[in-house]
């Protein structure tokens, strides 16, 4: 392995040397309850994107906190969109450019979930190693670690040998509203001249390993409405005499997919590119224990058991669809006996290359119409894609992976492996396309941080050598641009 240069050396001191510093930058933006599913939230949203364009403005950075219109919430209000940030930080012509992209929004959390501990206050473990709290991995921590990184090298007085730029949205969490717009307004502006794109907002494949990751799912996001009456009714009165509609929607949810994880969806596995020979064996070395993923998900039985290299495809490369939750169906303790009038089930497809959302939206369409059909009842029925968004794959070649190895390897002392995830950064591609440059997302945290889950956590290993992992990934974009050029 390489020697770490002396530069390098004096940050990576830094970073440890202030380890507490960072740990309490973290606890004050994990505090602010940036959900941006919902609209009661929304101050607490636009309060985090303003306390974080402040910590940049102090590195230096110029900013702005641009409008991206109004949201139209399902009840009919309209709300304003979280700002998205942009921001610069140096402008040297003879430095390379990189973009940098992550979100400041959450998904919800309460401490009746199941929490052990306040969602939004950062709690350390008792042995001094996790680090809990909602947003803790996904994705505040990796955004403070870039701004522990800069403030690593302002401090050591060493230049920081890249011009970033930042992107830093709010409505991530909620399909990206607004930012896809901002990215083709500002493309010949503020998004032109970048060299490369990093995104820190994913996971390891493990808890030991680091890896760098080279490709996402899309998503397609879908609400199935069923309305049966004018309001909701006592089973006891009325039950017996009509179609409830969380019946019919329980048909409807349930022609999606069979007991093996099989999309009964026509049509929708025609694009799906099947596997090459060459893909088999990058399967084969990777680094992914089966025992160890059931035992972090607490599943005694998975569809594809004991065979790794299906289990990681299932995740990377095949479509998958899951069920989220019906709106509107009583889900509280006690036993309410109540005919719901209106029920809005919630279900998403994740898609991979080769998919287009348009056409998954009309399969989907078509198929729950058909099946609405069959069932001849006499309710309303509506459904509607939410949001779309594409997967993406890069070429792992570009120098923006090599010096993201290096960096790897000069932090943490081992070769990355390389990965896909599958969950979705749908504004990843309109990164790609508008820069027309290579992405590359550096995950900080572990597979079992819990994001979207309870008690979601970051390893304080993860945050501080994180921090020196992005330290390091500049200084090597720094160094190898300048002998690509
Ligand atoms: N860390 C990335 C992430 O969690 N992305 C979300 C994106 C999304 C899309 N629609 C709703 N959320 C994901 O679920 O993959
Ligand atoms: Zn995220
Ligand atoms: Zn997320």
């Amino acid at each position: 392995m390489t020697a770490v240069p002396a530069d390098l050396g004096k940050i990576f001191d830094y970073v440890a040397n202030n380890k507490e510093k960072f740990i309490s930058r973290l606890r004050e933006v994990v505090r602010i309850p940036s959900v941006s599913s919902a609209p009661d939230k929304r101050d607490d949203v636009i309060a985090m994107a303003r306390v974080t364009e402040e910590k940049l403005k102090k590195l230096g950075a110029k900013t702005e906190l641009c409008d991206v219109g109004m949201q139209k919430l399902s009840d009919g209000r309209s709300i304003r969109l979280p700002p998205v940030i942009l921001g610069s930080l140096g402008e040297d012509p003879n430095k390379p450019t990189i973009l940098i992209y992550g979100h400041l929004d959450v998904q919800p959390a309460a401490k009746e979930d199941g929490w052990n501990t306040d969602p939004f206050e950062l709690t350390l473990s008792s042995d001094g190693k996790r680090l809990y709290g909602r947003g803790a991995s996904d994705d505040k921590g990796p955004v403070m670690c870039w701004l522990n990184a800069i403030e690593s090298y302002q401090s050591c007085h060493i230049d920081v040998p890249a011009n970033l730029k930042f992107v830093l949205e709010s409505m991530e969490e909620s399909g990206s509203e607004g930012l896809e717009d901002l990215l083709q307004a500002r493309k010949d502006t503020f998004f032109s001249g970048v060299d490369y794109v990093c995104i820190s907002d994913n996971y390891w494949l493990g808890t030991k390993k680091p890896c760098l990751t080279y490709g996402l799912r899309g998503i397609c996001y879908f609400f199935v409405e069923i309305e049966c009456a004018a309001k909701d009714l006592h089973s006891g009165l009325y039950g017996g005499v009509l179609n409830e509609a969380t019946s019919d929607l329980i048909h409807l949810l349930d022609s999606l997919i069979d007991r093996h994880g099989n999309i009964m969806v026509p049509g929708i596995q025609d694009d799906v590119l099947p596997v090459t020979d060459e893909e088999k064996e990058l399967y084969k070395n990777i680094d992914f224990s089966v025992s160890e993923f059931k035992a972090e998900i607490g599943s005694k039985q998975l569809l594809h058991n004991e065979d790794k290299a299906k289990i990681l495809m299932s995740r990377w490369r095949f479509p998958s669809i899951s069920i989220h939750g019906i709106e509107g169906a009583f889900a509280e303790e006690g036993s309410k006996t109540v005919i719901p009038r209106k029920v809005i089930g919630k279900f998403s497809m994740r898609i991979v290359p080769n998919m287009d959302p348009l056409k998954v939206e009309e399969c989907v369409v078509k198929h729950l119409t058909s099946v609405w059909n069959k069932r001849g009842s006499a309710n309303k029925f509506k459904v509607i894609m939410t949001h779309g968004g594409r997967s993406w794959v890069s070429d792992i070649n570009h120098i923006n992976y090599t010096a993201a190895r290096s960096a790897v390897k000069l932090v943490y002392k081992v070769e990355p492996d390389l990965t896909r995830e599958g969950g979705s950064i749908p504004i990843t591609i309109n990164l790609e396309e508008v820069t027309g440059t290579n992405v590359i997302l550096i995950p900080i945290g572990c597979c079992d941080d819990g994001a979207h889950s309870q008690n979601e956590k970051i390893d304080v290993l993860n945050y501080i050598e994180g921090s020196k992992l992005l330290a390091a990934y500049i200084y090597e974009i720094g160094r190898m641009h300048s002998k690509e050029t």
